[in-house]
């Protein structure tokens, strides 16, 4: 353990790795472990930023950011009941070719109530309700995320003016809440399947999301 692993932090303290670089499939990118306190006082949570440069005559740009919320379903094994791995792959990608930064949120698994709780609502959607009323269904909000520490993060990255990669106009208007400015809304569509054509149908319907193609196979 490091000298720096030793100190004891201030209780609303950023904490960060130094950048690491991680070559990939995708391409190399840098890599920031940042360990952010909840605002509730529950233990901090660990995210992790992946970063690579723009390329020659995109550096005046904003830079590209994805804010990943974490899937394990989805960007772990590769289930079919969501959009969340291709989703990050594209971001990556995307990262990689324009330069940027994807950062992962770990808070925000099921959107923001949890591994366990998602999977209790996936049973609830199995028996009929969708993916907003299976959350009510269990007292939990149909979005309990919170970008506070994303914000946190992004301004010590010293990225207060983004371009955002997002479908989600709730996601633009709670990061510019918390200070951060999207100049532009770069959409993040994938390919629909059958498996998750109803959940993307909701998404679009009743959260808003600007999906635009959901014919299974077809992407904007
Ligand atoms: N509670 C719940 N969470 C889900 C469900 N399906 C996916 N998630 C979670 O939803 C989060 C991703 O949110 P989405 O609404 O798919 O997309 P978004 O991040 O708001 O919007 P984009 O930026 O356009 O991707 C991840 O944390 C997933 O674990 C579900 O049926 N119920
Ligand atoms: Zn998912």
């Amino acid at each position: 353990m490091s000298a720096a692993d030793d100190r004891a932090p201030a209780q609303d303290e950023l904490e960060h790795s130094e950048p690491v670089t991680v070559p990939s499939e995708y391409g190399t990118f840098s890599v920031i472990g940042w360990r952010v306190p909840e605002p509730s006082g529950a233990p901090a949570t660990e995210h992790v930023s992946l970063s690579a440069p723009a390329p020659p005559g995109e550096e005046d740009l904003p830079p590209l950011v994805r804010l990943h919320s974490e899937c394990l379903t989805g960007d772990v094994f590769g289930s079919w009941r969501c959009d969340c791995g291709p989703q990050l792959h594209l971001a990556l990608e995307r990262i990689t070719e324009h330069g940027g930064t994807v950062l992962y949120l770990r808070n925000h698994e099921g959107r923001g109530i949890g591994l366990i709780n998602k999977l209790r609502a996936y049973k609830l959607q199995d028996e009929g309700a969708d993916t907003v009323d299976a959350n009510t269904m269990l007292g939990l909000p149909a979005d309990a995320r919170d970008y506070t520490a994303a914000a946190r993060i992004l301004t010590a990255m010293g990225l207060s003016s983004v371009r955002l990669l997002t479908n989600n106009p709730d996601k633009v208007s709670k990061l510019e809440s918390l200070g951060i400015t999207v100049t532009d809304v770069i959409p993040h569509e994938v390919h629909a399947r059958t498996e998750n054509l109803h959940y993307l149908r909701t998404k679009r319907d009743r959260m808003h999301h600007h999906l635009t193609h959901l014919t299974p196979g077809e992407t904007s």
